[in-house]
């Protein structure tokens, strides 16, 4: 049997996907996997048994995945699983901060329901009106499952649309709108685009990314959109830009006290992947993955391990290793096998950045000492005797 914890409530259409070997742990120290949302893991001691994190979603900024990395954990997302969530966030945003819906909406549910409620909403509407997005400039910051989902349906609603991304993925680009300008310099979005939105991961590199120079490149009056992380944004120049009007509105999906007491700003409560089919994708995608590494070793969607499938065993045994990668480990792992007379069917190793990761299948079953000594082997982080 194996067992799984959830750091954050997971949607059971995901859980029910679990085969009948899998069971919820009561305690995370007796999982073999955990799932989690945006719970902050970065205090969280897990216990040796604990092989991967599933993250139902994308953002892995909640995550250590160096430290992860070290011990042999490997840490999945699901890409482009809540992204069409986002995308239509992203849209209302736009829509919610070019006129005052909200304004309008409060503005009513304050007046007495009385019959000539209507001559004076007449009266006042005039408050309340704004502009349409048909037309306008929209520069993306951030062409990837998001990026590409709003830019597509920005062209279809009239908007004008300029993406920037210098890492594009080569799937993104094709899936792209031809009508999209493709930007190679950021610059060129700050001063021409009447809304700006970003969809970039939050990293070393990206924080505080729109800080007092970038806004002071930006057009007058522009309206910029954050449903990344609140972290990318200097929320401090923004919230001097917000007041004197430089940016118009500030659309956010991340609550926190600077931008609650700011003016012209749209706070959501990182409702971007809560609607029903965002949590029932991501979670679906986590369980797969993890039954798919917990049972065959296969690696889908690391986002600190490479990816790696050598499908489904067919020999007598598999055993993976999770190592660092550095020279002269698989011969190390080669001759610990062939010392202990074990034949190697089939190999795979494949690395990503520092952490590597190989699958040996065997044709004859492994023992525990074989295991162990490969286990002893310097910067190997972990061995798992997956049959
Ligand atoms: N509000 C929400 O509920 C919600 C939901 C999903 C994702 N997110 C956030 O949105 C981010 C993006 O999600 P995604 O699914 O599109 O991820 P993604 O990995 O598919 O796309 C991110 C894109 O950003 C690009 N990028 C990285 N650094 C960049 C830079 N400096 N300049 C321009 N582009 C850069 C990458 O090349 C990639 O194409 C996530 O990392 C997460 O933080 C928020
Ligand atoms: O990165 C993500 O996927 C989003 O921020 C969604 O986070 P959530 O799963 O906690 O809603």
């Amino acid at each position: 049997m194996y067992g799984y914890y959830c750091l954050n409530p997971i949607s059971q259409v995901g859980l029910k996907e679990f085969s009948k070997k899998y069971e919820q742990a009561e305690l995370a120290e007796k999982a073999d996997a955990i799932l989690v949302r945006s719970a902050d893991m970065h205090q969280t001691e897990l216990a040796p048994g604990v092989a991967a994190v599933a993250r139902a979603g994308a953002g892995v900024n909640n995550i250590p995945l160096e430290q992860l990395a070290k011990k042999g954990v490997v840490v999945f997302n699901t890409p482009g699983a809540n992204a069409n969530g986002v995308k239509e966030m992203v849209l209302a945003g736009m829509l919610l901060a070019s006129r005052d819906i909200v304004g309008g909406i409060e503005w009513l549910k304050s007046q007495e329901p009385a019959e000539d409620l209507a001559k004076k909403a007449e009266k006042e509407k005039k408050k309340f009106a704004g502009c349409e997005i048909s037309g306008k400039k929209l520069g993306i910051i951030g062409l990837g499952a998001i990026g590409v989902k709003v830019a597509n349906a920005a062209v279809h609603l009239g908007m004008e649309v300029y993406g920037y991304d210098p890492f594009i993925s080569v799937d993104a680009a094709w899936n792209l709108s031809r009508s999209i300008h493709h930007i190679n310099d950021i610059a060129e979005i700050y001063r021409d685009c009447d809304y700006i939105t970003i969809h970039v991961p939050l990293l070393k590199t990206t924080k505080k990314m729109i800080g007092k120079e970038e806004i002071s490149h930006m057009k007058d009056g522009v309206v910029l959109l954050n449903f990344a992380r609140d972290l990318l944004v200097d929320e401090e120049a923004l919230c001097e830009a917000l007041e004197t009007g430089k940016v118009k509105k500030y659309v956010t999906d991340f609550a926190n006290p600077v931008v609650a007491k700011a003016p012209n700003t749209l706070v959501t409560p990182h409702l971007g992947a809560s609607t029903e089919e965002s949590e029932d994708n991501c979670a679906v995608m986590a369980v797969k993955q993890i039954m798919d590494y917990l049972e065959n070793g296969n690696i889908k969607n690391s986002v600190n391990y490479p990816d790696c499938d050598a499908g489904k065993c067919v020999d007598a045994g598999r055993i993976t290793i999770n190592h660092k990668n550095v020279p002269n480990m698989i011969s190390q792992f080669t001759k610990t096998l062939g010392d202990a007379g074990v034949n190697i069917a089939n190999m795979t190793n494949k690395s990503k950045g520092d952490y590597a990761y190989t699958m040996l299948d065997v044709t004859s079953p492994i023992d525990s000492q074989v295991a162990e000594a490969l286990r002893n082997i310097e910067h190997v982080y972990r061995v798992r005797v997956v049959k």
